[in-house]
């Protein structure tokens, strides 16, 4: 069946409780640490010992934070889900627990609200995560997307503990999910403006990065092998809004300054090439570009070695220096500039 002749039932069809339903059979009621999830006025958890409970909440609005011309109902499932573990993993805890609110307009049909949650679930099983509730409703113009998740934490690791003479890590690569972005939206308006009835470009040239943009995946692997090498950073956050406001926020909150470089900055050969194909200065999207959803975090220097034998997929940036050092890059010609 094409795109266009994909059945569409109202919502209202089988109404509010006939869709909790069908979400509800998508997922266990009961499962580890769940004595009760969705059915009840609450979900009843089972009791913590020893470790922190850590809960995150984010909201989603459709036009703004996402666009469903471009955006399969199931891809988004995924990314809410990514989203929201990534806060959690970003203070060195274990995602458990999940909670989707939706509001939701009148052009969103039972089907796209079932491969909404085939997403979700596919986030779910890919994080140890469990879905244990959330809440229904109606919107008027945009549809919103608002996610809980509640995990644990033996050691929580917070942004202020970053320590002048510590090494600046970062994971995976920068700016392709802001660069896939850019593809997208330069596609949505080629279409628009071309009268074809059916959205279909051809990304293929573009695999990597649009896939970051519409499925990022959060860094449990590189939490996992922290604790595998007994270490814990003095400081974490995950990149989702960009690395300069990011490290900004990092090292206002340690009262620290740094240095990173620009050679050492991670980047995909296809973020490159694309940046190319769309006549951008790739440091906008390696710097000032959001949503890679990869981690960044401090580590004594001797640690880095260590973590290095662990895990792979991680480079030293820069270093921690002292507040009044301010937070610079070298660039690569050698020139010091302040970022902000
Ligand atoms: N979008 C959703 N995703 C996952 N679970 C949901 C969703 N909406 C509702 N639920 C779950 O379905 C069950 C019934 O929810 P519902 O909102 O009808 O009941 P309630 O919250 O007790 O009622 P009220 O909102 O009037 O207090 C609850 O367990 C709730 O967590
Ligand atoms: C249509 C459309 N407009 C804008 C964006 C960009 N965007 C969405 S969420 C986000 C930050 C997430 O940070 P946090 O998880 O901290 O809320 C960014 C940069 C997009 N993907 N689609
Ligand atoms: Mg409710």
């Amino acid at each position: 069946m094409s795109k266009t002749e994909q059945t569409f039932t109202p919502i209202e069809k089988i109404g509010r409780k006939g869709l909790i339903q069908k979400i509800a059979e998508k997922f266990d009621r009961h499962g580890e640490g769940m004595v009760y999830g969705i059915g009840d006025d609450a979900a009843v958890l089972g009791q913590l010992s020893g470790s922190h409970p850590l809960i995150s909440t984010e909201i989603y609005s459709e036009g703004v934070d996402f666009d469903l011309t471009y955006t399969p109902w199931q891809h988004l499932g995924l990314k809410v889900v990514s989203m929201a573990v990534s806060d959690i993993i970003a203070m060195n805890g274990k995602p458990k627990f999940l909670f989707l609110n939706l509001s939701l307009t009148n052009k969103v049909s039972v089907e796209m609200v079932e491969l909404f949650y085939s997403g979700v679930k596919h986030g779910c099983d890919l994080y140890g995560v469990q879905l244990a509730g959330g809440d229904l409703g109606a919107a008027h113009k945009a549809s919103t997307v608002a996610v809980t998740v509640v995990g644990t934490a033996d050691t929580p690791v917070y942004r202020s503990g970053a320590k002048a003479g510590d090494a600046i890590c970062v994971t995976g690569d920068l700016g392709a999910a802001s660069c896939g972005l850019m593809v997208l939206l330069r596609e949505k308006r080629h279409f628009e403006t071309s009268g074809q009835l059916v959205f279909e470009p051809d990304l293929t040239p573009f695999e990597y990065v649009v896939r970051k943009q519409l499925v990022p995946e959060a860094r449990a692997d590189c939490i996992d092998a922290m604790k595998i090498a007994g270490i814990v950073p003095t400081s974490m956050s995950d990149v989702s809004k960009s690395l300069v406001s990011t490290l900004v926020e990092m090292m206002e909150s340690s009262k620290s300054g740094c240095r990173i470089y620009e050679a050492a900055l991670p980047v995909h050969p296809e973020t490159r090439q694309t940046a190319d194909d769309l006549e951008k200065d790739i440091d906008t999207f390696v710097l000032y570009g959001g949503e890679d959803f990869e981690l960044l975090f401090t580590l004594p220097e001797k640690d880095v070695k260590a973590f290095a034998e662990q895990f792979k997929d991680f480079v030293v940036i820069g270093k921690v220096e002292p507040q009044a050092h301010g937070i610079k890059m070298q660039t690569a010609e050698g020139h010091e500039m302040t970022l902000t």
